[in-house]
């Protein structure tokens, strides 16, 4: 099968600057797939020449088998971009805004007036389709925006930071939205946020300085580091003698203490059953598995925070 987007050794320079090198990625058709990495990585700058917007400087890049260099008229046909800014026509209706970009695209008005119908209902805004985006909350502008990008039925939508900027609850519907179209077509998102990438994306790419770094789905990243199994066990007194008895355990890669916390890394999820008998008589109020989150990856992978 066709690989919905593909690069090979793609490569980008602003003068000196590498903003993109040698990347190779592959994105399987009808996935979600996640582009994370910090300000700066190079994520809109792959965007850019995916979407015909930029000029690589070497490599190749294709949607759907179309080469980015040749072909940009029919891949800009299959592809809907919801770039990082709202950009929408303020002296337009939404649907209006609508309509335009279905003109734009050449679409017959009896195809275009059922298709965008059905997207103001599927999106929410059915009943404010006649307003002006000026008077839309933030979320509501941002779904009209993800709207306008599906009215020509995109085989391959991308998503340049689709929640920056919204309050909680904004990002929340525009996530249900984003879920609710996935299947019938590839999505390709950068996010800053990963609670965003392991909730929507079926596999994620970590970028930095315009190299991937890591690649996989979410648990396959996970496991990448090392000391994968962590459990967390709570004491009801003598933390302190219990602490010092597991840190001279073999098994035992990693310990910290946080008051009647102790957590534990151990070599293999088998060595619980050797803890377990060391704790025999302790005072233990819980043992509890902890799973690491994408941040603690994302922070061992880039040794950088991200912007929450
Ligand atoms: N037109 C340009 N000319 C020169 N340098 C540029 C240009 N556009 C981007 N850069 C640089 O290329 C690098 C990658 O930028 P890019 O915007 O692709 O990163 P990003 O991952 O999308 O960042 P952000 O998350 O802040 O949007 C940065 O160092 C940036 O300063």
């Amino acid at each position: 099968m066709t690989a919905a987007i593909l690069t090979n050794n793609l490569t980008k320079q602003y003068g000196t600057l590498t903003a993109l090198g040698n990347l190779d990625l592959q994105v399987r058709q009808g996935s979600i797939f996640g582009l994370l990495g910090p300000n700066g990585a190079g994520k809109t700058t792959l965007i850019r020449i995916l979407t015909t917007l930029m000029r690589q400087s070497s490599g190749e890049a294709f949607i759907e088998g179309n080469d980015t260099r040749s072909r940009g008229r029919d891949i800009r046909c299959l592809i809907g971009v919801v770039p990082q800014e709202n950009s929408l026509d303020r002296y337009l209706t939404a649907r209006e805004n609508l309509e335009l970009h279905a003109r734009l695209h050449k679409m017959d008005a009896a195809r275009y007036r059922q298709r965008i119908d059905e997207l103001m209902e599927l999106m929410g805004l059915a009943g404010r389709q006649h307003d002006f985006p000026d008077t839309f909350s933030g979320g509501m502008q941002r779904r009209l925006v993800v709207a306008r990008a599906l009215v020509h039925q995109p085989r391959v939508l991308f998503l340049d930071e689709p929640t920056t900027g919204l309050d909680p609850q904004s990002r929340r519907s525009v996530w249900e939205y984003i879920r609710s179209i996935a299947g019938s077509m590839t999505i390709f998102l950068t996010t800053h946020y990963l609670e965003e990438a392991e909730l929507l994306c079926d596999r994620i790419a970590i970028m930095d300085h315009g190299r991937l770094i890591a690649q996989g789905t979410t648990q396959e990243l996970k496991a990448r580091l090392s000391g994968d199994t962590l459990y967390e066990i709570e004491f009801d007194g003598e933390t302190e003698r219990y602490a010092a008895l597991l840190k001279n355990m073999a098994c035992i890669r990693s310990i910290t203490v946080k008051g009647a916390v102790v957590n534990v890394g151990l070599e293999h999820w088998e060595c619980l059953s050797e803890v377990v008998s060391a704790l025999n008589g302790a005072p233990v109020r819980r043992i509890s598995l902890r799973e690491r989150t994408l941040e603690e990856v994302f922070i061992s992978l880039t040794g950088a925070g991200v912007r929450q």
